[in-house]
């Protein structure tokens, strides 16, 4: 046996984490070819570790994403937390371990990609060798442009490192044309798309392989499951979970409206009665998550799109894998034992509105019984379609606006389950405080509008051109809460308690600057109850200083919690409030900026709000903050970094150092969502 025989081995782990999906399903898919190319592979979350002795495996490909604010998926906490203590504690823990890492992230956010690069590092410092270069795919940009050919990558050098069962087959490749959508019904949005590129090619090129049937719905008159009560909303697999962390049901006790007609978005604060859960739990800065379905119209119109009548969708069956050498996603993986109707399935086990993906468009590709439908989407999983691909992705279709657009497509329930992420529950920021025993919560209604034009339109030729049109979008959550708001219901829940460290510190006199701008201003309510209390009960020698920045669009229309501010701020719990509305006349003021109280005093910051646009910005305000506060201040400098710039201040660099520091030490704290 030669000395690289020797070192190849014969199984293969796939493992992930996932906070929206993506991961879940690229990896799935390295899964599945691995397994048809001949690899004894295995797929698992990276929470199983202990199940399949992840400190025993010897070749393993991670797919990993970030959230929040450079964090892992909820999905890997538990491996997150043993892989430090080990670590830690054995520097050679890992030295039989060869490794693979593709990441995904999102160039959009300040810690691009920091699951995969914090795993990379750990693995490096306990002896592990990766065996391939890392991936790190960009969602904003596009994740196939670094997915594809790390994974073309990855078959390539995979031979010298794992032995394969058996030999696998090649990929085939397609021909083509061109077309404009047709419109669809009142749920389905028309969709708009440029085929033009078809046309022009003699085969298609770089389509992902199909991926295999998993599983089939085996119906059956035996089965049986007991009945909800009928105000409880929720997914009926989930009401009967007990223990730790398990969701439970909670009554909506109030909901109002919080912004006036005229505003851009509606706002609606809620309270939910838990009913004795959750008691001593949780704090203020927690989060919590909402169980919420598709929406019934949506299930409705794509029931009927798929040929399946209401009696059908209704009756109970099984999931039963069709070959049991392959696993079924984890998102069906409970319904082999536990009974479920296509309809209930529909409805809460899968997202009808995630973003497309390649896989999925691959094997509605194979559904379609007319070639040039078969092409178009053989030509979106493409390589060459990628422009296409990114502007059907834009136009943010449901799964039933891209089967209107491909007619005959006939893709049957059971399979479209299989080819479709599953449906995550939505996370809010509790916005009381432990002492209300209730959940507020603020949302913004999610509504929007697309435009779309027509890619044939011309200056010269409007004749033949679709004129530009609107595409209505809504979210899966915060719509269907607003449905709920005025009914006696109870919707399914369950503690996100925040892992970060996003709580005011109990007792502590410390400086508090809190950035909340729209709804993020949420957990700021509950640390300013819990602050009030604390002086009330005088607990606090002297009233600590805080300081809140507010912004929205107009003073009169979203002017979120105006009264509680205002209130807290005449009462001096707040000892300054900055607000900016964007949209009215003069509202380019200018408000103080807290440098003193950064630098001299060691404030705590706390951001909370959108990830993509304000988080970034606030990183970046704060740096320039540093550097103009170091400017006037050579002495403060010192205090801030062991060496100075050249020309004796701080450089921005350095600034954005002393930040990722603050950050590290929980002084400067965010919770950031999309
Ligand atoms: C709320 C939220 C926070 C995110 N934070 C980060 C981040 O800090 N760094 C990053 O590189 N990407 C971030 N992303 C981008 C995701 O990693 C990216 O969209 C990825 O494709 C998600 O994969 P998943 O579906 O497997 O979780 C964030 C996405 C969301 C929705």
């Amino acid at each position: 046996m030669t000395e690289q025989a020797a070192f190849v081995d014969s199984s293969l782990a796939i493992l992930y984490a996932s906070q929206t999906g993506n991961a879940e399903s690229i990896s799935y898919n390295i899964y599945e070819e691995a397994v048809k190319r001949g690899y004894a592979a295995t797929w698992h979350v990276l929470d199983d570790h202990e199940k399949l002795g992840f400190n025993s495996l010897r070749t393993v490909v991670f797919v990993v994403s970030t959230t929040g604010d450079g964090d892992p998926p909820d999905n890997s906490t538990k491996f997150w937390r043993v892989l430090r203590k080990t670590t830690r504690s054995n520097k050679t823990a890992y030295t039989h371990l060869r490794y693979a890492i593709l990441g995904l992230g999102d160039t959009n956010y300040s810690n691009f990609c920091n699951t995969a690069q914090r795993l990379d590092k750990q693995l490096q410092a306990a002896g592990a060798h990766a065996f391939y270069p890392k991936g790190l795919a960009d969602d904003g940009t596009g994740l196939e442009e670094t997915v594809e050919p790390w994974i073309d990558g990855l078959w390539a050098v995979l031979p010298a490192v794992v032995q394969r069962e058996t030999e696998g087959v090649d990929e085939a490749t397609e021909a083509i044309e061109r077309m404009a959508i047709e419109p669809a019904n009142d749920v389905s949005q028309q969709l708009v798309l440029d085929f033009t590129m078809l046309a022009d090619l003699k085969a298609i090129t770089g389509a992902p392989r199909a991926p295999a049937a998993l599983c089939r719905i085996a119906h059956s008159e035996d089965l049986a499951r007991g009945s909800l009560p009928p105000d409880l909303v929720c997914p009926p697999w989930l009401a009967a979970q007990t223990g730790e962390g398990a969701p439970f049901a909670a009554r909506i006790a109030s909901a109002q409206l919080i912004t006036s007609p005229e505003a851009l978005k509606r706002t609606w604060l809620m309270d939910l009665d838990l009913d004795g859960h959750a008691h001593g739990q949780w704090q203020a800065g927690d989060a919590f998550n909402v169980y919420a379905p598709n929406s019934a119209e949506l299930v409705a119109a794509l029931l009927a799109r798929l040929g399946v009548s209401a009696e059908e969708a209704a009756r109970l069956a099984l999931v039963e894998p069709v070959d049991p050498k392959l696993a079924l996603p984890a998102h069906l993986q409970r319904f082999t034992a536990e009974p479920v109707s296509i309809c209930d399935l529909l409805t809460w086990a899968v997202d009808l509105s995630a973003a497309p993906r390649k896989q999925t468009l691959r094997a509605l590709a194979d559904c379609c019984a007319e070639t040039a439908d078969r092409d178009r989407l053989l030509f979106l999983s493409s390589r060459q379609g990628v422009q296409t691909f990114n502007e059907l992705r834009r136009q943010a279709p449901t799964v039933l606006d891209i089967l209107h657009a491909f007619a005959s497509c006939s893709v049957t329930a059971g399979r479209l389950v299989e080819i479709l992420p599953a449906l995550q529950p939505r996370s809010y920021s509790i916005c009381s405080a432990p002492k209300d025993e209730r959940w507020r919560f603020a949302f913004n209604v999610v509504e929007y509008s697309l435009e779309v034009v027509d890619p044939f339109s011309t200056a010269e030729d409007s004749s033949t051109s679709l004129a530009p049109a609107k595409i209505n979008r809504k979210g899966i959550c915060t719509p269907w809460l607003e449905e709920l708001a005025k009914k006696d219901k109870r919707i399914l829940v369950a503690l996100r308690p925040n892992i970060n460290g996003f709580r005011l510190p109990e007792a502590e006199t410390r400086p508090v600057i809190m950035v909340g701008p729209g709804t993020g201003v949420a957990p700021f309510i509950g640390f300013l109850q819990q602050r009030e209390q604390e002086i009330q009960e005088g607990r606090l020698g002297e009233k600590p200083f805080a300081w809140l920045f507010f912004g929205c669009r107009h003073y009169a229309y979203d002017y979120l919690f105006q009264s509680e501010l205002e209130d807290m701020h005449a009462k001096q719990v707040l000892t300054r409030l900055s607000t900016c509305f964007s949209r009215d006349a003069g509202a380019r003021e200018r408000f103080g900026v807290p440098r003193y109280l950064l630098v001299e005093k060691d404030a705590m910051v706390f951001v909370c709000g959108d990830a993509k646009g304000m988080g970034k910005d606030v990183n970046e305000a704060l740096a320039e903050i540093l550097v103009r506060y170091a400017e006037k201040h050579p002495e403060a400098v010192e205090k801030l970094v062991e060496a100075p710039a050249e020309e004796g201040g701080l450089s921005k660099v350095q600034a954005l150092q002393v930040l990722m520091l603050w950050a590290k030490q929980k002084r400067y704290l965010r919770d950031l969502w999309a």
